[in-house]
Parts: structure tokens; sequence; C-alpha cells
């Protein structure tokens, strides 16, 4: 079995191979991954090789930014042994891979570890398990001068000797039965909801065997939500990480998803949120798991994209000093919508709602059916006492901050952009920050710009969502050809290509967009409008591979249109 994906720069690649007799004295004898590029035959001699338990972890540097396929592993004499599943952790392409060190202290012994920042948290659980002379299922605990806890990643703050960390383990089989059974209703449910939601995903047409699906998803959901510990860690993350955290530059592809709902949580705490609106952190947490399970696993659409989208929104506030211009509560409207804006997408678009008749363009009349649901989805969450983040907020105020996260959500329908950008434009040369017609239109442009931020942030980032998004496109375009349904052709796998996609939604919606931001906070030029033409300036270069005979460009806009996007 082959599997193919696009190998950055530098990555780790950690392989799964199902050949039961590779017992580890035979993994001694592996000699090489062979990977396989444009169809020749490589090997990925640059590989450095290090086992831990079975698995294998190699850093695989050097070969660029590249489409690969990893199909088998070479036991020296002994044939091969076949790739059932890899894992990639991207890293940046550029910095070098020095270790991280920390330092700990077990039974009262310090102990100093050193660990790549490219690892994963697994792994560094197992150096632990090592240095404790534990095994490894053993549960493990790292906990700081002031008694809290820290999380065990590769973001994990370096320490000195002085301050290490206070390592904690506990025996899994010696844990309260209570304790154990907890996890086990976890992964329980959590298995539950992934066959409920790939049942789903196969009775697309089916609307009473949904409806029941769906009520059970509800009940699983629920359940799950509940059991998700209600002890409130305090996470630590270093300096270098909030400060990273706040540029367009920060790499999203770097962080697991427990790792983006503790950033999510940052957010809200730096931003002063939480104290604001007095949210009970127990709840904040158990709202971005419940954020996090409402996004399906589509190619774009998914919680790395409302990951994405909010952190681009973070960095302008920063980089814009917002915090001096807008008031707290345009601020919790601003990154809450951010985080919904794509609730439950489906990975089709409006175009194919409004084509295919589904549930959803019935049920919003045609309207901004999918950006209709994302909202009704925040709002059922936020109605959950259990997820309520807002319970503590006074009525007034929640009303307030309800209607702007429709307003925002609603903005990112791309069938508006111009409607939207043109009511901000009209605004700019007198803009009032106490007008709040005028507060709107910005609000509105600036969810728009961080929705389609991508390009801005450095190649190695943006690259992969342009294979992410039409990955969704060609999924969507090969099921509305079988169906017989009208197909945009830059949707088309027969017509669009990689810059052919791009350059023309850089050229003519995201520059001008940007550029037009700009004119009210200049500090934009530098951060965000350079690098965007410095990705159209890379796109240009390119071959087009020119199978769209026309111009790709997006005209949003025209309401009178089924599609988002119109080819010209
Ligand atoms: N050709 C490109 N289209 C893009 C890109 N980023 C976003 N988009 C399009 O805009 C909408 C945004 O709305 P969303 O709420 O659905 O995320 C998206 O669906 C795409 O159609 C891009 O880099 N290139
Ligand atoms: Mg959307
Ligand atoms: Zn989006």
């Amino acid at each position: 079995m082959t599997k193919q994906r696009r190998l950055p720069k530098r990555a780790f690649l950690r392989v799964w191979t199902a050949d039961v007799s590779l017992t580890p004295d035979r993994f001694e004898n592996i000699i090489d991954i062979v990977v396989r590029v444009s169809h020749k035959r490589e090997l990925a001699d640059s590989m450095r090789r290090k086992r831990i338990g079975n698995v294998w972890l190699e850093e695989y540097v050097g070969v660029g930014s590249i489409s690969a396929d990893i199909y088998l592993i070479s036991i020296h004499g002994q044939g091969e042994a076949k790739v059932i599943a890899y894992q990639i952790t991207m890293g940046s392409g550029s910095s070098h891979d020095t270790p991280k060190t920390i330092y700990i202290s077990v039974a009262g012994k310090r102990q100093k570890i050193l660990f790549s920042r490219y690892c994963s948290s697994k792994d560094i659980l197992d150096l632990l398990a090592q240095a404790a002379g534990v095994s490894q299922e053993s549960r493990m605990f790292l906990k700081d001068e002031d008694g809290s806890l820290v999380v065990i990643a590769p973001t994990i703050p370096v320490n000195t000797r002085q301050s290490a960390y206070v390592l904690i383990t506990e025996d899994v089989k010696q844990s309260p039965v209570g304790d154990y059974t907890k996890l086990m209703a976890i992964d329980h449910c959590k298995e539950e909801i992934a066959k409920v939601k790939e049942h789903m995903s196969h009775i697309e047409d089916d609307r009473t065997a949904k409806t029941v699906l769906s009520k059970k998803l509800k009940d699983i959901q629920k359940a799950y939500i509940r059991s998700v510990n209600p002890t409130y860690t305090k996470y630590i993350m270093s300096q270098e990480t909030l400060e990273y955290l706040k540029k367009p530059t920060f790499d999203v592809w770097y962080w697991a998803t427990n790792e983006m709902m503790c950033l999510l949580e940052q957010i809200y705490n730096e931003l002063n949120l939480v104290k604001t609106f007095n949210m009970d952190p127990v709840v904040l947490r158990r709202w971005l798991n419940r954020i996090d399970q409402s996004y399906r696993n589509n190619p774009f659409h998914n919680f790395r994209h409302c990951f994405c989208v909010t952190q681009m929104m973070y960095g302008i506030i920063h980089i814009c000093d917002m915090r001096d211009k807008l008031s707290i509560i345009d601020m919790v409207i601003l990154i809450t919508a951010c985080i919904c804006h794509d609730l439950d997408h489906p990975g089709y678009n409006n175009s194919y709602q409004i084509n295919a008749k589904t549930e959803l363009a019935l049920r919003y009349n045609n309207q901004s059916p999918l950006e209709n649901h994302h909202c009704a989805v925040a709002f059922q969450i936020l109605s959950d006492p259990d997820t309520n983040i807002f319970a503590n907020t006074d009525s007034a105020t929640f009303s307030s901050i309800r209607s702007g996260i429709i307003l925002l959500v609603m903005a990112t329908d791309m069938a508006k952009h111009t409607e939207n950008l043109s009511a901000f434009k009209c605004n700019i040369d007198k803009f009032d920050f106490e007008n709040k017609e005028h507060l709107h239109s910005l609000m509105k442009v600036m969810i728009k710009c961080c929705d389609i931020s991508n390009e801005v942030r450095p190649s190695d980032v943006s690259d992969p969502w342009v294979d992410c998004l039409l990955e969704e496109y060609f999924i969507q375009s090969d099921r509305e050809k079988a169906a017989g349904l009208p197909v945009a052709a830059f949707m088309d796998r027969d017509k669009v290509t990689k810059p052919s996609a791009q350059i023309g939604f850089i050229k003519f919606v995201l520059i001008p967009m940007f550029e037009t931001l700009t004119q009210l906070f200049p500090q934009l030029l530098e951060a965000m409008v350079m690098p965007l033409k410095e990705a159209l300036s890379r796109y240009e270069v390119m071959p087009i591979d020119n199978k769209l005979t026309t111009v790709e460009k997006i005209i949003p806009g025209d309401e009178s249109s089924t599609t988002d996007n119109v080819i010209l």
C-alpha cells in the first residue's frame, strides 16, 4: 500500500509498518526508507534514524518541497515491509533543529532531557518515562516551581537546572478504577463520534436517517463533553511561543489539535476576555473541545482553518493596536466569530448546496446557507450550559455579542464580497471609530481578510493550504460531475492548477482588500501587503500549465449568481 503526501522542506517522518515480524533486532537491519519523488526512486540518505518503541522517527532533510510516495522500508537482505501509516510533522524549512533542553527532577534527582522541537509530545513522554525508569504506559505530570502543571509537548518552555520541573509518575494500573473507566469512556465516545460522522457522510440523501444520526451524535457529543476532565490545567508556554502567536509568520501546521485549543485559550486570556466576561475556565475548555468536535475533517474547512483565521485576527489586533481603538465587546466578537465562522462546514460550497437542493439550502431559502448554518451551530453550542462561555455575561451584552458574531460570520460569504468591501471603502476617508456603521464595516472586512489570508503567510505555511483547498474543490466537482450538476471551472481537476488558482485570487481579491485595510492601518503594508505581493510574484513565475483558457477571477457580489466564484 502506498500513501501520498506532500513533504515539506524539512519534516519528521514517523512510519508504522504492518509487518509483525519486524522485531527490534530486525529493526537494526533496516537500511533505508525509500521515497519515490516524481516517479524517480531516490534514497532518502539524509535521514537520521532513531527507533522509539515500535515506531520509527526519521528526520527527513533537504529534499525540498516535493510530492512523494512513501512506499516501503527495505530490510537488508530480507525483503520489504509495507508502510501502513505515516505521520509528518512539518517544521520550518529554514530553522536549524538545535535540540531543546529541559531539566527535570525525578525522586529528588536532577536530569537533563534533550529533544528536538520537531518531535511529538509522545516522544517526550517516552524520554521522561526512560528518565524515570517507569513503563511508557505510566501517567506522567510535570510541575513547575509554583506547582502548576506544565504541558508535556515540544513547546514546553526551557528551564534551568535550578528551576527543574518535578516529574510525577503514576502507574496507570494502580489508578483508581473510576479514573481508568473515565478514560475508557472518553475513548469510547471519541470512537462513537467518529463512527457516526463517517456513517452520516454516506447518507447525504436520506434525511430521516440523518436526523436520527444527528440526534445520536448530539447525545454522544454531550456525553463526551461532560467526560472531559473538568480539572483546569494551567498551560504554560514559552514567551517565545506567545510572541510568535501574534505574528502572521506563525507556523500553523506545527501544532496538534489540543495545542491549538490551548493557544486559542491563551488568546482569550491574553486579550483579557476571560476576565472581562467572567468566563469559567473549565467551560472555556469544554467549549473549545466542542468547537473542535463540530468542525468536520474536510481537507480545507476544518479546525485548523478555524485556528488559522483566529490566529490571523489576533495578529491584526496586535499589529494594528486595535485594543486602543475597539471596545472589549468588539474584541470578543472578532475572536469568537473567527472561531465559529465555518462550524460544521460540510466541505461543499454554497453553489453546491443550492444546485443540489440540499437540506441547508432548503432551510435557508438559498440565502447564504452555509454561513447561516455556521451561526446556528455556534449558538446551539452556546445554548448548552456546559459550553456557554457567556453564561456570566448579562443579557444585554450577550445580545450585542450575538448580533455582532452573526453580522461577521454572515459577512464571510464571498458572494457578498464587493458589497462588504465597498461599504468599508465609502467610510475610509472620514473613518470614525465611534460610528457603529463605520465600525461594523471595518469588522466585516477584518474577518474577511483573516478568512482568506493563507497567502499572507510564509510560502511553506501557505503552500499546503492551496493543496487542501484544491483537494476539497476536486471532491466537490467530482461529485457534481457524477450527479450532472453544474461544475465551476476553478474547481475542476481538469482545468485548474495551483498558480492559476492563486494568481487571480491574490491579484483581484486579496491585494485590493488588504490594501484597502492598509489605508486605515498603514502597519499592514509591511506585515501583509508585501508578503501578498511576494506570493503573487512566486506564482507568476511558475508554469501555469494552462488548462484554464480563461483567467480565474472571483467575482463576488453577484447576488443573482448561485456561485460564489465565477470564471471570467
Ligand atoms: N483560489 C483561492 N480561493 C481561496 C483562497 N482562500 C480562500 N479562498 C476562497 O474563499 C472562500 C473563503 O470562505 P470560507 O469561509 O469558505 O473559508 C473559500 O471557500 C475559497 O473558496 C485561496 O488561497 N485561493
Ligand atoms: Mg465560510
Ligand atoms: Zn473560512
